[in-house]
């Protein structure tokens, strides 16, 4: 069964509406300029009512050490930290020494296969993540709903476990697995009836799609 990330969750009812159809990932986004922006205090109480039944990540872009910290300390029923941007080694090291546990996951915007990091940067990371490169008029560095072309990542192996996000929904979701190998898919605008504003039906159908095998 193909593992399936639901990104940009704001309410209990609809992580409910994901778990039950079969969701193992959920995203909370910590980005104020974003329409899925939370804070920090309501990604805990989200995360602790996720509590064993999925794995909740934090989504941050180009997080300082101090924020990187702060929810390390701050927020227990975290299970992870999805980054966009570069990490350095030492921040990475000062977040485990707090909490060994907290996986930390590295998303990359990729376009060619020259994108792609070497096998030794994905090591630094416990899961990566591959994303469409935001175009320049774009306000997000993640989460734009733009898809990149799946085909680059045939044949690619990587020492830990990868998603593959940008632009799927619930028609594209199996060609995209098809043609990148993808195990573990990840969305957010594709299951939106608006920015920020997660629909069900477009949820469980993109479950049932992704997790098809
Ligand atoms: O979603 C956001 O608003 C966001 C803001 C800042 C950094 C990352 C963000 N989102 C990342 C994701 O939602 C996903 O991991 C993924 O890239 C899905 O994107 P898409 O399905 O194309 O919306």
């Amino acid at each position: 069964m193909n593992t399936v990330k639901i990104c940009g969750l704001k309410q209990e009812a609809m992580i409910e509406t994901a778990i039950d159809a079969g969701a193992d990932h959920v995203g909370f986004v910590h980005f104020p300029k974003s329409p899925r922006h939370l804070e920090l205090a309501r990604i805990e109480e989200l995360a602790h009512f996720v509590g064993k039944k999925a794995f909740s990540w934090v989504v941050l872009a180009k997080p300082s050490v101090e924020l990187l910290l702060k929810i390390a300390q701050d927020l227990p029923s975290v299970a992870g930290i999805q980054v966009h941007g570069a990490l350095d080694a030492d921040m990475l090291a000062q977040v485990r020494a707090v909490r060994h546990d907290l996986k930390i996951m590295r998303a990359y915007s990729v376009s060619l296969t020259g994108d792609l990091p070497t096998q030794e940067e994905m090591r630094c990371y416990d899961y990566v993540l591959f994303d469409a490169k935001p175009k320049a008029d774009d306000k997000l560095p993640g989460g734009n709903g733009t898809r990149f072309n799946w085909e680059i990542m045939q044949g690619f192996r990587a020492p830990v476990p990868w998603f593959l996000a940008g632009g799927l929904d619930a028609e594209n979701v199996q060609i995209a697995i098809s043609q990148s190998g993808a195990k573990m898919v990840d969305v957010s605008s594709g299951v939106e009836a608006q920015p920020g504003v997660k629909d069900e039906k477009k949820v469980e159908a993109f479950i049932k799609a992704a997790r098809f095998e």
